[in-house]
């Protein structure tokens, strides 16, 4: 059973759940998103410059919803089963419902996601997102927006959800820093809802 847990922030706060699975599950479910999703290097272009993105990519969701950003559009492959699956749980757990899920793979402690917060525009006024961790514990960084001193770390373990609520992302940014250990990978996927 999932154990939630209310993280109180300044002005805003996560929800915190750990084992959303049973253990055997969570193991089954790393080893087939891994081995069954479509992973993709994606390339960035940072200061007139084209790099290769530090993690694996893919995009999974209802027809027709698209996702801009980094100056790309990236359309939805349908769901898998798996997903349509973990997707419906998640939606039960939390409350929301999701049209669309961002997969990440950070492939080892150098693979890493930088400040952000998730604003665009197809996510609507307030976005809720709802972010799923399996295989390694990653630190999951919190900063007030337009402030550089980081206020949280939070390590993200496998089998757990972290909830962004309404309004947080207009007040926080957050990012997964690189990792000075060898760090095995890590799969990471953020469900939302798109208004396209
Ligand atoms: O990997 C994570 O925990 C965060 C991912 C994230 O921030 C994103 O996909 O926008
Ligand atoms: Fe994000």
């Amino acid at each position: 059973m999932a154990t939630k847990h209310l993280i109180q922030l300044d002005d805003s706060y996560i929800e915190y759940y750990r084992n959303l699975l049973s253990n055997t599950q969570a193991q089954a479910l790393y080893r087939t998103l891994n081995e069954t999703l479509d992973w993709q290097q994606e390339h960035i272009q940072i200061f007139g410059k084209t790099i290769a993105s530090p993690r694996l990519q893919c995009f999974y969701g209802d027809l027709d919803v698209a996702y801009r950003y980094s100056g790309r559009t990236f359309i939805a492959t349908p769901w898998t089963d798996t997903l349509a699956k973990l997707k419906h749980l998640i939606s039960s757990q939390t409350g929301y419902p999701f049209n669309g899920v961002l997969c990440n793979l950070y492939r080892n402690g150098q693979d890493a996601m930088g400040w952000h917060s998730d604003n665009e525009p197809e996510l609507g006024q307030n976005p809720v997102i709802a972010s799923f961790s399996l295989g390694e514990t990653r630190n999951f960084s919190l900063r007030k927006t337009k402030h550089t001193k980081q206020c949280l770390s939070l390590p993200l373990e496998h089998n757990s959800l972290l909830l962004m609520p309404e309004g947080f992302q207009s007040l926080y940014q957050h990012a997964v820093s690189r990792s000075k250990k060898n760090n095995d990978a890590r799969i990471n996927l953020t469900f939302r809802m798109f208004y396209n």
